[in-house]
């Protein structure tokens, strides 16, 4: 029973149909275009077949690890053409809204990253003071001492505002004691993404979701989500690229990030690409909260002949 969702592979006058919809495709990236440092075979031909059409590309990806500048080095390292202004990650994300939304009041608004360096590089980006993240200092085992330090608040930094977690590779509990102590002295609790797992070589690894589960628990709180399907992440592209959401599709490997992020920002058409996260089941046969408008066994398949 068709659950409303097209299949286009194999099909190229469907394919040639569903393209013509729109003049922009907007990408995800981990699941899609590559698996870990590994691009999938085509991706670079499939994105250039579109924009030889004239369609034009968004690279908009949760993975809060890279900077825009260091996810360029990345597509060149896989020889996929790719224009640093065309990429806007959940890191990037995350600092324009803390900048341009939040705005606190300086000193009140510095950071304290869980995350790696992708975060503090795009909050550089937009002047925001930050700390934790990749400071080596605290990648070690808690002491004694640290508990008294943290809680007379010595340890602390006061213009601590803001909580921002994102994919730590460097998770221990000290970081995520201070993390904790932040949140208890009324820090806003923020997160690039909260995908619960990473596709990387093929398969599945922790992901951002998984490495601020143990801040979520211990603090009790929820964090506000700034990557898809994060509407405020939607509105900032669309204003940056000046979107006809009508005339714009979303591509992607995952249901309740990409493919959700798509539907509730109203735009044309979703895409969902069966070489990452999700799979058929998850939204094939009736009665399923997120369905694509269309899937594809893998990117390439949009350049089949
Ligand atoms: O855990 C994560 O951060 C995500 O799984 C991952 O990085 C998603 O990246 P995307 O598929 O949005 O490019
Ligand atoms: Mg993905």
């Amino acid at each position: 029973m068709s659950s409303g969702s097209q299949y286009l592979t194999g099909d190229p006058s469907a394919i040639a149909e569903f393209i013509e919809k729109f003049d922009t495709f907007l990408f995800d990236c981990d699941g899609v275009l590559w698996s870990g440092s590994q691009s999938f075979e085509g991706t670079a031909e499939t994105l250039e077949m579109l924009r030889n059409k004239g369609k034009r590309l968004v690279f908009v990806s949760n993975n809060s690890t890279k900077s825009r500048e260091e996810y360029k080095k990345k597509f060149d390292s896989m020889n996929i053409n790719c224009n640093v202004e065309e990429i806007f990650g959940s890191s990037y994300s995350a600092a324009i809204y803390i900048s341009r939304k939040l705005r606190l009041s300086p000193p009140k608004n510095k950071v304290y990253v869980l995350g790696v360096a992708g975060i503090e590089t795009e909050l550089d980006s937009e002047s925001i003071p930050h700390v934790g993240g990749t400071d080596e200092s605290l990648r070690r085992e808690m002491t004694g001492d640290d508990y008294e330090k943290i809680a007379s608040g010595e340890m602390l930094d006061p213009d601590v505002g803001i909580v921002l977690t994102g994919l730590d590779f460097h998770v221990n509990y000290l970081k995520i004691s201070l993390g904790m102590a932040y949140l208890r002295r009324g820090a806003m609790f923020l997160a690039t993404n909260i995908d619960t797992t990473l596709p990387s070589n093929k398969t599945l690894f922790p992901g951002a979701g998984a490495t601020s589960a143990p801040l979520i628990a211990a603090s009790g709180k929820e964090p506000l989500a700034l990557g898809k399907p994060s509407q405020a992440m939607m509105d900032a592209i669309e204003g940056k690229f000046k979107l006809d959401r009508k005339r714009t599709c979303m591509v992607g490997d995952r249901l309740n990030t990409d493919i959700q992020f798509g539907i509730e920002g109203g735009l044309g058409g979703t895409l969902l690409v069966l070489t990452g996260v999700s799979t058929k089941e998850d939204f094939l046969g009736g009665g399923k909260e997120v369905v694509p408008m269309a899937y594809v066994d893998k990117l390439a398949d949009l350049a089949s002949k």
